[in-house]
């Protein structure tokens, strides 16, 4: 007699000795069978999610056939059906296991490893999975297993320090830790666009292109500042043809969707979504919590699940923030030289609080103090003069508009005369980047968030 639940215990056990822990919960924690017809062989298995039906069909089907074989001789099809989540369990064969990140770290030693500028935390291993990011977690996986031919290319979207990133890293050490020859290439998208305009300064073209066009795994960071860059989205796109129809693996991040990105080219859009375009969304207390955890017994830090949960509740959308709240009470607790606890990360986050409390700031408000440090009216900022000292002003603006307010792109466009959102998004970005090379604007931005803070 072929006891389904018997050889799904089976099955599972197998497999959670062929698997990392995160892949294990990746494709198998969430899966179950649902029932297993003897006349027809049909087995109906539900999975959690489209991505994980996909790879069970391409990559776990056969081990399961195999397993149902040996273990009764049992002829199966299977079928996989998207469904709720509900319990876990268990499964069969082999596959090479994938490496814990210590592995990893071991293998990249030997000599073959690269400068790549990957960050040697941004792993798999380190990487808290929970409901706004497990489909980019899960899509990520199948990719690094799979690298060439299961979602090419894979498009990760999402807001400000939500791990993308790190979920795009972690695919580049995965196929170094497998394949140490591997040519793996991790750039921001701006290093694409200086490499370019050096090479062509230079002349050095071809290595440009030997550098891009010649690896196995290209990974390409914050891809919506190729906006309006024609040139380069034209580079761009014959790096991509070329690695595409070589079956290499192209994995980028942005913080919106192709389609959002102001002037990004039709057929680059269209190509973009030749694969698999994943979101992340902002995490939940209970990641936010585990996030925390995971992070405070990496740095050896005693801290209990009460104080854990403040912070967690502090910080509700960004993940850097949530770990540079950690830090600061880490800190604070060593200046004080204080055991932490809630009382203590509430004195230490108390400029936090500061910060929410903006979020009932208005954009009136803004645009006054912005028109009075740079000595000009709001009218002015409302306006359509394009002239550099109206413009630099009305960029800043709007760009603290979408800092400390919860208002939306077209809102803010609203508010300023009646832009177009994508006004107010290029300005946005324009600010974010100035903000990391021009110091003038640095300085300015910084005692504008003062004079609104208090
Ligand atoms: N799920 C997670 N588990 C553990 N750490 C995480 C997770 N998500 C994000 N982080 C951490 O949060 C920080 C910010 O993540 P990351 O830089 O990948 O964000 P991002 O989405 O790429 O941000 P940006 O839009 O600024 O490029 C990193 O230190 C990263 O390790």
């Amino acid at each position: 007699m072929f006891d389904l639940d018997k050889f799904w215990q089976f099955f599972n056990a197998e497999m959670k000795k062929s698997y990392s822990t995160v892949a294990y919960n990746a494709w198998f924690k969430n899966t179950k069978p649902i029932s297993f017809n003897k006349k027809t062989k049909e087995m109906i298995i539900a999975v959690e999610s489209p991505v994980a039906k996909g790879y069970w069909e391409k990559n776990l089907a056969s081990q399961l056939i195999q397993e149902a074989y040996a273990y009764a001789d049992m002829e199966i099809q299977p079928k996989f059906e998207v469904a709720g989540k509900e319990g876990p369990e268990r499964l069969v064969t082999p596959k090479p296991r994938i490496k814990t990140n210590q592995e990893i770290l071991e293998d990249r030693r030997d000599e073959f490893a690269q400068d790549l500028q990957l960050n040697s935390k941004y792993t798999f291993d380190t990487f808290v999975q929970g409901e706004g990011n497990k489909l980019a977690a899960g899509a990520a996986l199948a990719v690094a297993d799979n690298p060439g031919s299961f979602y090419n290319p894979l498009f990760i979207f999402g807001g400000v320090g939500l791990g993308k990133t790190h979920l795009m890293q972690a695919i580049g050490h995965q196929m170094l830790a497998e394949k140490p020859h591997a040519k793996v290439v991790y750039i921001q998208s701006e290093t694409f666009v200086n490499d370019f305009i050096n090479s062509i300064k230079n002349k050095t073209q071809a290595e440009f292109r030997n550098k891009y066009r010649n690896c196995d795994l290209l990974l390409v960071d914050d891809i919506q500042f190729f906006s309006k860059k024609e040139g380069i989205q034209e580079e761009f796109f014959h790096t991509f043809e070329t690695l595409y129809n070589d079956q290499k693996q192209i994995v980028m991040t942005s913080d919106r969707l192709p389609t959002e990105i102001p002037e990004l080219s039709e057929r680059l859009v269209s190509r973009f979504a030749w694969g698999l375009q994943v979101e992340i969304t902002p995490p939940d207390l209970e990641t936010r919590i585990a996030i925390l955890r995971k992070k405070a017994e990496t740095d050896g830090l005693a801290i209990d699940d009460s104080t854990l949960d403040y912070i967690a509740s502090q910080v509700d959308t960004n993940i850097r923030e949530l770990e540079g709240a950690l830090v600061k009470v880490q800190a604070h607790a060593t200046i004080e030289r204080e055991d932490i606890n809630v009382d203590l990360a509430k004195e230490a986050l108390a400029d936090l609080k500061l910060v929410q409390k903006n979020r009932g700031l208005q954009i009136s408000k803004i645009q006054e103090v912005v028109a009075n440090y740079f000595q000009t009216s709001t009218t002015e900022l409302k306006g359509k003069k394009r002239v550099k000292q109206i413009v630099v002003p009305r960029q800043i603006a709007m760009y603290l508009s979408r800092e400390l307010t919860d208002s939306s792109l077209p809102k803010i466009g609203q508010e300023f005369g009646g832009k177009d959102h994508t006004t107010v998004m290029h300005a946005c970005d324009k600010i974010s980047r100035a903000l990391k090379t021009d110091a003038e604007i640095k300085a300015a931005v910084y005692d504008l968030k003062a004079m609104l803070e208090h």
